[in-house]
């Protein structure tokens, strides 16, 4: 077949072959141009020589950009760019060699080490695309062209610094999935994984707007390094638009394969894109496809899956085999994936746009002959709000209340209140309660409302329902007295949280921990350390030996013993202090007590990056509050950590008298084991408490 070029090349082509023209959807052509949307950039000097702070940022960072995007542009990346550039113009070169000479790498097969054609698939593509190419695999082993001369050398040098990249980034992304740094290099076995470089040439088209230079696509394996020459043309897809890459010179676009998709269980998802051409420039796009072996079979790591929330949701296939598929078939945007699990809850996870409809796929499963059960549709609407797909998750609920043979439970309404504020505001959700038949407004549903009007924090609203729900003797439970509650802490009503206890009280309700915690964060915010101590004895004699309450009870005291609202380092807690006031940061202290309390190490993590995220100087109250968290726990990597990271801090110096009270606190409630692993711990990061009476 006749090479793009050659045809390009054509003495007066004006208009395009009709095996080249595509018809095109407006839907195709729904492109942002929104400024906001561009694909986001990462700084991957920071990355491995940053600070520690720098790095944990951009970890941060990279794990966002994949999530959301799949796409992000690397700038400062080391890779020298004469070299990029030497390696755009050799495959220029290379395009440039006679027909009769590519002809000795035309070869057919996908497994083919040096293959070089044109379109995407010439014997299944409906339409051709306006594309010529040059692929080559250039690891575990290395093969090159013997033409033009300069290509090989080049071409090693290139493959060899883009590897590295590409090794450092992976680093990044394993850490930002919450494994260790070399967790992905080692579960698939990187070291012999496959790297291939496809270089992309699409000639100058009479007819731009008829012609495609790439379908819509996602890459197979886990990452793409991808450069061009300086001229534009690729787009990918973003929440439901296509979005001009416009890359920065020099920068690496790189974007989310959909191996790292497979692996990462669908966390990281490979994103949709194509190219198009233009009619001036002759443009040049050379993509460095990172994967695992080819025998490799690659499923989701273990690490990731979990039976309850995250069921796997892809079955393991070899490499090989997946890009065999890929290019056998048409190629149709992501269809390769979709033939994994063929379950209903696969088939709605796989639908990545929140426009797609999974009503769709409801009917079609029931119009298979496929029965649904309630619990069923429960368990995958709670998944699908775990991942954040609340329009799908809706529309599960939707479903559910059209079909009669399903009862819908309090909780069923609940959640559907919940997830109406999500996807379509607190106005249509407040219809939809005021809208369901009264025996529905329940107590469960009257919080739902309660909960949804929190989050807006609107408090006349709030105040108002809660009155409704009092005077309608619903019964009220603590969870509606925690939303008040919280809703108060939120806007800086603290005052009004005891006057919420006194009601609950007035009731006879039983306070839960939940409870607790916003009623004493509510007085250590003002440093009322007496009415914390107070509370604490209450809660004592509440407790019924439950070990989560015991635990928090505990790490209360050693808040209150070690001082630290006493040594609050503000004396005026009500002022701002660049977006974050002290009496906020209390409250983070007493969420992270929360979570101790629970056991919920996931939350604290997540609590303390969050702070960390925050750029706030934290105050040494801070960081004695997490130590103790994570000590109580007994996670002592996570101790050191938090040591390590306050005395590399800028902001916050480290504190050793705070160490120091926090030892003694913690033998004072008698747990004179954790006293001692933190004060050796202590010794041997060099800031031993003894050195400060010397
Ligand atoms: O040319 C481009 O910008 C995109 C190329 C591409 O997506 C690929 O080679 O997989
Ligand atoms: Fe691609």
């Amino acid at each position: 077949m006749i090479s793009i070029k050659a045809l390009a090349e054509s003495p007066g082509l004006t208009s395009i072959p009709p095996t080249y023209t595509f018809t095109r959807s407006p839907s195709d052509e729904a492109v942002s141009d929104d400024p906001e949307d561009s694909i986001p950039i990462i700084d991957f000097s920071l990355l491995t020589s940053g600070t520690p702070d720098q790095r944990s940022q951009t970890i941060h960072h990279l794990g966002k950009a994949c999530q959301d995007w799949g796409f992000f542009m690397v700038i400062n990346h080391g890779v020298p760019e004469s070299l990029m550039k030497a390696m755009a113009d050799a495959c220029g070169e290379f395009f440039n060699l006679t027909e009769e000479e590519k002809r000795e790498y035309g070869g057919k097969h996908v497994l083919d080490s040096i293959r070089c054609g044109t379109s995407f698939n010439a014997s299944v593509d409906k339409v051709l695309f306006w594309r010529d190419f040059l692929k080559i695999f250039v690891h575990p082993q290395f093969h090159s062209p013997s033409k033009p001369p300069a290509f090989r050398e080049i071409l090693l040098e290139y493959s060899k610094r883009s590897r590295e990249l590409a090794m450092e980034l992976l680093k990044g992304i394993s850490m930002s999935l919450g494994l260790g740094d070399t967790h992905i290099q080692n579960a698939l076995n990187l070291e012999l994984g496959l790297q291939l470089l496809a270089a992309n040439l699409y000639p100058p088209c009479p007819e731009p707007e008829l012609a495609m230079g790439m379908p819509p696509h996602s890459d197979h394996g886990l990452l793409t390094l991808l450069i061009q020459n300086g001229i534009s043309g690729l787009q990918v897809q973003h929440q439901g638009k296509w979005v001009n890459v416009n890359s920065i010179p020099n920068a690496f676009v790189v974007n989310v394969g959909d191996h790292m998709e497979i692996m990462s269980n669908g966390k990281y998802r490979s994103i949709v894109h194509r190219a198009f051409v233009n009619k001036k420039a002759t443009r040049i796009s050379i993509a460095t496809v990172i994967g695992p072996p080819l025998d490799t079979v690659v499923g989701p790591v273990p690490e990731l899956v979990n039976r309850e929330t995250n069921a796997p949701a892809y079955t393991g296939i070899k490499y090989k085999e997946y890009m065999q598929l890929q290019q056998s078939n048409q190629l149709d945007g992501k269809s390769c994936l979709d033939h994994e699990n063929d379950d209903l809850r696969s088939r709605i996870f796989r639908l990545r746009l929140p426009k797609r409809s999974a009503t769709n796929i409801l009917d079609r499963w029931v119009g298979e002959g496929n029965q649904i059960t309630i619990s069923e549709l429960r368990q995958i609407s709670k998944e699908l709000r775990k991942s954040q797909r609340y329009k799908h998750a809706l529309e599960i609920t939707e479903w559910m209340v059209s079909h009669e043979e399903y009862e819908l439970s309090d909780s069923d309404y609940a959640v559907r209140i919940d997830l109406m504020t999500k996807v379509f505001g607190i106005d249509a959700a407040e219809r939809y309660f005021e809208g369901l038949p009264l025996p529905a407004k329940t107590s469960e549903t009257c919080t739902a409302l309660l909960h949804s009007y929190g989050g807006a924090k609107l408090i006349e609203k709030a105040e108002k329902l809660f009155e409704r729900m009092k005077d309608s003797n619903l019964p009220l439970n603590a969870l509606t007295h925690n939303e008040m509650m919280t809703l108060y802490m939120s806007v800086g009503h603290v005052e009004k949280v005891p006057l919420v206890i006194e009601e609950l009280k007035r009731q006879k309700v039983a306070p839960d921990i939940f409870t607790y915690n916003l009623w004493i964060s509510s007085c250590a915010a003002t440093l009322n350390i007496d009415e914390v101590r107070r509370i604490l004895v209450e809660m004592r004699h509440d407790s019924v030996c439950n070990k989560d309450w015991v635990r928090y009870i505990n790490l209360t005291n050693i808040y209150v013993i070690a001082g630290l609202l006493v040594n609050a380092e503000s004396k005026s807690l009500v002022e701002a202090d660049k977006g974050i006031t002290q009496r906020e940061l209390i409250t983070y202290d007493f969420l992270i007590i929360l979570y101790a309390g629970l056991g919920n190490k996931d939350r604290i993590d997540q609590i303390w990056k969050c702070l960390r995220m925050a750029k706030q100087k934290m105050t040494s109250r801070n960081y004695i509050c997490i130590l103790s968290s994570y000590l109580m726990l007994g996670h002592l990597k996570e101790v050191e950590e938090v040591i390590d990271q306050w005395k590399q801090s800028t902001t916050t110096d480290f504190d050793v008298s705070a160490c120091s009270r926090l030892v003694d606190a913690f033998a004072d409630v008698g747990l004179t084991e954790k006293a001692n692993s933190f004060h050796i711990l202590l010794i041997q990061k060099n800031c031993d408490p003894a050195s400060l009476s010397k």
